[in-house]
């Protein structure tokens, strides 16, 4: 099956539309688009500090070693430009190549290199640009540098499209304001700025061509990363990712000694409604029903999953008791709204479940087997007490003490040491 990614669709208009199949727009829908550009923003801080060191490399030999660079600088300027050359050099294309190369070592600093990137490379053009114009007295000219210049715009400082387009395009007019405010040879000005218009075509076709091919790959990885952790029937979270978050939230409930709970959230006579109403109407209630129970976790490091058959959990962090018992009521209430007839239920007319809670506080030496047992024994006790209720257990876990509960003590000799 062929994955479509949500491109975002342009406003109704012929021309835009026209264009639009020419060169689709490369957008996604948001939220998407927002996850991709915070990619992006990490991806791009790896690639530019890839490119930025072997620069800074060069730039290093040229600024600061002698010998053959010093005859060549002296055939290119005149002594009286040497000054201004060294102010650029060692006061704008050093500093700030250098600020570029930090800053991708920064993670808290990777929005800047977003603002940095088209300000550096259009900084460095201009210094280019100067140099020139400070070599035309000398009788040469950097004029097969714009073009390259215009390409690495594109291709060195890791710009979305947009951003890459008008750096390049500043490059090449103002190559071109210069020399005609300079008043030089205007016939060779415009066949470089001619080369200039190629690259700038060129780099255009070539970042569009790659970004839509990261934009898709990103996606599909994307996708199949969700697929990885999230049930197909019901859309929520499977039990992959329940294992992988629990392990995450209790390290971190045991560092800030909050307390967790966990709902073990099962349908009541789920065999005989099968039995009853057929296999599919059985996979069609699971998901409605996992709607449901996904509506208990709306906080950001609360998460809702299916633990296995007709079987969820919910994980709540930094949660009291009382909380907890009216998210167990509120739970009860919405499913009871959803009316999903259950004639073979011995509990009601419609499809009911029982609750197991447990809240407990982490401590360190205490693994969160510990609290999966706790709310497994706590649904017993609500099945064994009639179904379609809640049992909330919090004291046993103090005193329950079995070998899943405790951490094995190759664990603990490990947290000790
Ligand atoms: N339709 C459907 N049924 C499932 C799925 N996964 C598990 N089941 C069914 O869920 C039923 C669970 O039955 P039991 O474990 O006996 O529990 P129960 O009938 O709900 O009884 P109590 O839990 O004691 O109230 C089994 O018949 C499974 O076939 C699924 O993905 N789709």
């Amino acid at each position: 099956m062929q994955m479509k990614p949500p491109f975002r669709t342009p406003h109704r208009n012929p021309l835009r539309e026209r264009f639009a199949k020419l060169l689709p727009p490369l957008s996604f829908a948001e939220p998407l688009e927002s996850q991709y550009r915070n990619w992006h923003r990490e991806h791009a801080r790896e690639r530019v500090r890839f490119t930025m060191l072997p620069a800074m490399g060069l730039l290093l030999i040229v600024c600061l070693a002698n010998g053959p660079f010093r005859d060549l600088r002296e055939v290119l300027f005149a002594p009286d430009q040497m000054g201004i050359v060294d102010v650029l050099r060692f006061g704008v294309l050093l500093p700030t190549c250098l600020a570029m190369l930090l800053v991708t070592y920064t993670k808290l600093y990777s929005r800047w290199l977003e603002l940095a990137a088209p300000a550096v490379a259009v900084l460095h053009s201009l210094c280019v640009i100067a140099f020139d114009l400070l070599m035309h007295r000398q009788g040469y000219s950097l004029s097969s540098v714009i073009p390259m210049l215009v390409l690495s715009a594109y291709m060195l400082f890791g710009m979305m499209a947009t951003k890459a387009t008008i750096t390049a395009t500043t490059i090449v007019v103002a190559y071109g304001v210069t020399g005609w405010a300079a008043g030089l040879d205007s016939g060779q000005r415009s066949f470089d700025v001619a080369m200039s218009c190629c690259a700038l075509l060129l780099g255009f076709f070539f970042h569009y061509s790659f970004a839509r091919t990261q934009r898709l790959n990103w996606f599909r990885n994307m996708m199949l990363t969700d697929s990885v952790h999230r049930d197909a029937l019901t859309n929520i979270g499977n039990r992959r990712m329940f294992d992988v978050h629990i392990d995450r939230l209790w390290n971190q409930a045991t560092r800030t000694r909050v307390p967790v709970a966990l709902l073990l959230v099962d349908l009541d006579h789920f065999k005989a409604f099968n039995d009853h109403a057929g296999h599919q109407a059985g996979d069609h209630c699971l998901a409605r029903v996992a709607n449901v129970i996904a509506q208990s976790a709306r906080r950001p490091l609360d998460v809702a999953a299916r633990y296995g058959g007709e079987e969820f959990v919910v994980l709540l962090f930094d949660v009291k008791r009382d909380r907890v018992e009216e998210l167990c009521r509120e739970l009860h209430a919405n499913l009871a709204a959803l009316k999903i007839p259950h004639p073979a239920s011995s509990v009601g007319p419609y499809v009911t479940v029982s609750i197991g809670a447990a809240c407990v506080e982490p401590q360190t030496g205490r693994h969160h087997d510990g609290l999966i047992q706790l709310a497994d024994e706590a649904l017993y006790a609500a099945k064994e007490g009639g179904r379609n209720r809640t049992v909330v257990m919090d004291r046993e876990y103090a005193t329950l003490n079995t070998g899943a509960f405790r951490v094995p003590r190759t664990r603990k000799r490990i947290e000790a040491a």
